[in-house]
């Protein structure tokens, strides 16, 4: 028999998937919290493809899949085999919600959420959302409108909860990088954090470390421009520490392994709380993950726009870019002449740095996870088992009086 509802441990389920942008910070939200109540029951929501495939097992959640939907957005085949597809995946998600008998159904957008969102309306079930990026998805758009929680990474961004609450709660920092964060406000902590990881990963902690990554997926056009300046770097004397992206590390290898034992190239960092606690600069993509998790982290950061999507990249990096923690260069005017003139002045100019990072983390915030946490027990009907440090009166938005989401 199972518990009444807002009885017992929380029963959750988690919906999110693709790249690691949307799992991890669904991942921080399990891992809170599991570390809340050791008793809370999860089931992540994914499909078959995306990224979760990997990382939700690794870290010790059941995954239940559903096949990939997507939303059709013009009159085509894919369109007219929409509604089926679609049924089909509410009803398998109907499935899962039933297992884990959940209580409440938390959404990060993408393709799994909308059927997510329509099966815990029929379900009558509480939904929390959190959007990631300045710019929603379809998903989470559709979803707001019947959501008890809109939770919202960037302030500025538009979507509200019709008929609940709109919280901006930053985005869930799994536990590795909200401990760093905290490290890092105090400069003796900082430094040994580095000191620490740098042995780890093989680095030299008293010389510069530039950290290149391209997103969960890797960036071919940045790893373009790395490899040609991959030699003025190292000899310069900066180590560079670079994921250029499983299946694109093998372009780069030949500069790479022509640089010098100061370059270490690799596909993916899975321990990347290790290459931020070392890091002076990083270049990347300006995914809403990246620009979270080096926001709460004050890392100053040369952000390339993935000039693709919803254009949400180029958007997700304004506020930081606006308050000084950001350089931003277009996707196409990222060259190697262009990371000789601004990155490698910049990578050993200490003054600037600290500042850009300290700029950084003032739009940043580290305890994302606590606070969604807190969002999804109370939505469940369950207390909070511990107090967020939320500036709810500078966070939260009524919903009557903010624009219409669907514009
Ligand atoms: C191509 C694409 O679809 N991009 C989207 C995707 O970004 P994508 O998943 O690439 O990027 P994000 O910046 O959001 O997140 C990357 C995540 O991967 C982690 N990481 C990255 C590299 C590595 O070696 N190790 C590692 O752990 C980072 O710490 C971060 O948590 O989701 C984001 C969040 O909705 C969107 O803003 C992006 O537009």
């Amino acid at each position: 028999m199972s518990a009444p509802r807002g009885a017992g441990p929380l029963r959750v389920l988690l919906a999110g998937g693709g790249t690691a942008g949307h799992v991890n910070p669904l991942l921080a939200l399990a891992d809170e919290l599991r570390s809340r109540d050791a008793a809370t029951e999860i089931v992540v929501l994914g499909t078959a493809e995306g990224l979760e495939q990997r990382l939700v097992p690794q870290r010790g959640y059941e995954l239940a899949t559903i096949p990939r939907v997507p939303f059709p957005r013009r009159p085509d085949a894919a369109a007219l085999r929409f509604p089926r597809a679609f049924t089909r995946a509410v009803g398998l998600t109907g499935e899962a919600i039933a297992r884990v008998d959940a209580d409440v159904v938390v959404g990060f957008g993408g393709y799994v959420a909308t059927p997510a969102y329509r099966a815990a309306a029929r379900a009558g079930l509480p939904v929390v959302i959190h959007e990631q990026n300045v710019r929603a998805g379809l998903a989470n758009r559709l979803g707001a409108r019947r959501a008890a929680v809109v939770a919202l990474t960037f302030a500025e961004t538009s979507l509200t909860a019709r008929r609940g609450r709109t919280v901006h709660t930053g985005l869930p920092l799994r536990p590795a990088l909200a401990d760093l964060a905290r490290r890092r406000v105090d400069a003796q902590q900082s430094a040994a954090a580095r000191r620490e990881a740098a042995a780890r990963l093989g680095l030299d902690a008293d010389r510069p470390v530039l950290l290149v990554t391209g997103g969960s997926l890797g960036a071919q056009r940045i790893n373009e421009a790395l490899a040609g300046t991959a030699a003025d770097l190292t000899k310069a004397g900066v180590q560079v520490l670079h994921a250029a992206g499983r299946g694109k590390d093998d372009a780069v290898r030949p500069a790479a392994e022509a640089a010098g034992s100061d370059y270490h190239l690799v596909p993916y960092l899975d321990a990347i709380e290790d290459a931020y606690a070392c890091a002076d600069l990083v270049v990347g993509r300006s995914g809403a993950g990246t620009v979270g998790e080096q926001a709460a982290l004050g890392l100053p950061g040369v952000y390339v726009p993935l000039p693709i999507g919803n254009g949400e990249q180029r958007l997700n990096v304004r506020g930081l870019e606006r308050a000084g923690g950001a350089l931003v260069v277009d996707d196409a005017a990222l060259t190697p002449a262009w990371l000789r003139e601004h990155v490698l002045p910049l990578v050993a100019d200490t003054d600037r740095l600290a500042a850009m990072g300290a700029a950084a983390r003032t739009t940043g915030i580290a305890d994302g996870a606590a606070r969604l946490a807190d969002l999804v027990r109370d939505a469940a009907g369950r207390a909070t088992t511990t107090t967020a440090t939320s500036d709810d009166a500078a966070g939260t938005t009524d919903s009557t009086t903010d624009t219409d989401p669907q514009e």
